[in-house]
């Protein structure tokens, strides 16, 4: 399988295209993307590569801060090529051309002039907010002038986030920012939750929308309010959860097989917990308490003690059930908490699945 092309123009190529010169104004903006750039290669950075290369066809650079973690996500998109193929879904020519469409990123931070020709950029580091606006400082000053700036956040502002899309020569790009917020395991899930910051332009808005059809999705809009339209809804209920085996009205098990056999869900909420990263739901749970300062959004004290502990959830091998052969300390204790982390069989653990793979992603030696 061909391994780290150049950041060529081979989608552009295949559509017959001749190259764009980059204009000078941030009036003109893109209307197509040819050239994507996914800063984060955590388990949403690296499922949003992949999509971006397989199904939009465009030419993928992505980058990390660890150099480690970047390797293992390349190294996951061969293995799920593999699957693919072994499973007649693609042939071995059209593997190697996804592949070949997407590359790591030479340098860890955005120097260097690799993103210079960036279409759209979408940022998927962890869910933290001073992260993210170092990132966007960083984009407004190394992205081409046409390019959009979007975030993968699952509850930050995006009016906030597009603030510090300032360059160091002091241009600001605000009005090239949006939400563009997927859903875990990106190939699987078919929603894209767009979301407009107060200052983007609605060009940006539209052709960020036509590129995340491009990609297969279905796309929704929200209000930049707090947690969008999907974590309003969703982190609520999963805190809801976590509140409900503090205090003892059923085991981990039992909440969740109530709500999988009881309500039709896939997945029970604890697990689904865990599939997102503890970390991940607490940093959502402390925005919306925080943003709209309505007590109901406080976040379960076991959720706070469980991400302490380190334990994530899938992506670091123990959350409210263990995915990880090897024997961990048990987590800090609260009355009526006996059985929070015990070990259990993981809901879905159907090895070589496209999603239990991208999930296992997660589980990397440095943490956020
Ligand atoms: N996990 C989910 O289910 C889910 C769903 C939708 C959206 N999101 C959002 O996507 C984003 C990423 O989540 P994830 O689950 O992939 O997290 P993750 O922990 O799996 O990956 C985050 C990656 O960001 C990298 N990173 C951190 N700081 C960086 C920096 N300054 N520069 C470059 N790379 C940096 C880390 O090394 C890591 O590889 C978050 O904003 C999260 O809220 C997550």
């Amino acid at each position: 399988m061909q391994r780290f092309n150049a950041f060529t123009s081979s989608a552009r190529a295949a559509r017959g295209r001749s190259p764009r010169s980059v204009p000078h104004s941030a009036r003109s903006l893109t209307t197509s993307v040819d050239r994507v750039a996914v800063i984060g290669a955590g388990q949403m950075g690296i499922g949003i590569a992949y999509v971006a290369s397989k199904t939009a066809g465009v030419d993928v650079l992505i980058s990390d801060r660890s150099a480690s973690q970047l390797s293992k996500g390349l190294h996951f998109v061969d293995t799920l090529l593999g699957k693919e193929v072994k499973k007649g879904k693609l042939s071995n020519g059209e593997a190697d051309q996804v592949r070949s469409r997407i590359r790591g990123a030479r340098e860890n931070g955005l120097e260097g002039g690799e993103f210079a020709d960036v279409d759209l950029a979408i940022e998927a580091v962890s869910e933290s907010l001073p992260v993210k606006q170092a990132i966007f400082s960083s984009l407004a000053t190394h992205l081409p002038p046409h390019a959009i700036l979007a975030s993968n956040t699952s509850s930050i502002s995006l009016s906030t986030l597009a603030a510090s899309a300032v360059s160091q020569s002091g241009e600001n790009r605000a009005s090239q920012v949006v939400g563009f917020h997927f859903f875990n395991p990106v190939p699987v899930m078919k929603l894209v939750e767009l979301i407009p910051a107060l200052q983007t332009d609605p060009t940006v808005l539209a052709t960020a929308r036509e590129f995340a059809e491009r990609m297969g999705k279905t796309v929704t809009q929200s209000a930049d309010t707090p947690g969008f339209i999907s974590n309003r809804l969703l982190m609520p209920f999963i805190n809801e959860a976590i509140l409900a085996l503090e205090a003892g009205v059923g085991s981990k098990e039992d909440i969740d097989t109530t709500l999988k056999l009881g309500m039709n869900h896939p997945m029970g909420p604890l697990t689904l917990a865990d599939f997102i990263g503890l970390d991940t739901c607490l940093s959502i749970m402390e925005v919306l308490q925080r943003e709209t300062g309505d007590c109901k959004y406080r976040p379960a004290v076991l959720l706070g003690r469980m991400v302490s502990a380190g334990y994530l959830g899938k992506k670091s091998g123990r959350g409210f059930y263990n995915y990880d052969a090897t024997p961990v300390p048990p987590p800090p204790r609260k009355p009526g908490l006996e059985d929070a982390t015990e070990s259990p069989a993981p809901y879905g653990s159907s090895e070589g699945d496209v999603d239990i793979g991208l999930r296992r992603l997660g589980g990397k030696e440095e943490q956020q």
